[in-house]
């Protein structure tokens, strides 16, 4: 596994800033990614994809809207786009 230490932290009020189609970072199960380049290439309407750009999105990564997981090939997917890590906030 990665070395998560090494990893950029990455405040709430960065994600933030990633919240539109030139630039989607979701932040699940702590880490970040930057979801740009897939949101085309995600078999939904992008719409769906883009509600969660900027946006804490782990209840959603893991309902995907109605209450099923994604598959463990969606999950192996986004190492290509991890960014960094959640700083906790205090
Ligand atoms: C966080 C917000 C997201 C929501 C609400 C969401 C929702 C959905 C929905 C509704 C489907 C189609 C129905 C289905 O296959 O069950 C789907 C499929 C899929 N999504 Fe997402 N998705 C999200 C993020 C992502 C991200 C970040 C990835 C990148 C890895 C991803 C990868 C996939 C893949 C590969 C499928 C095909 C089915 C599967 O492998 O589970 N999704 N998603």
């Amino acid at each position: 596994d990665q070395d998560k230490d090494e990893l950029p932290l990455i405040t709430m009020e960065e994600l933030a800033k990633h919240d539109n189609k030139d630039s989607c970072w979701k932040a699940i199960h702590g880490k970040v990614y930057d979801v740009t380049d897939y949101i085309p290439d995600h078999p939904t309407p992008p719409s769906i994809m883009y509600e969660w750009c900027g946006r804490e999105s782990t209840e959603a990564y893991d309902t995907k809207g109605y209450g099923r997981p994604h598959s463990k090939a969606a999950d192996a997917m986004l190492k290509d786009m991890l960014v960094g890590r959640l700083k906790a906030e205090d």
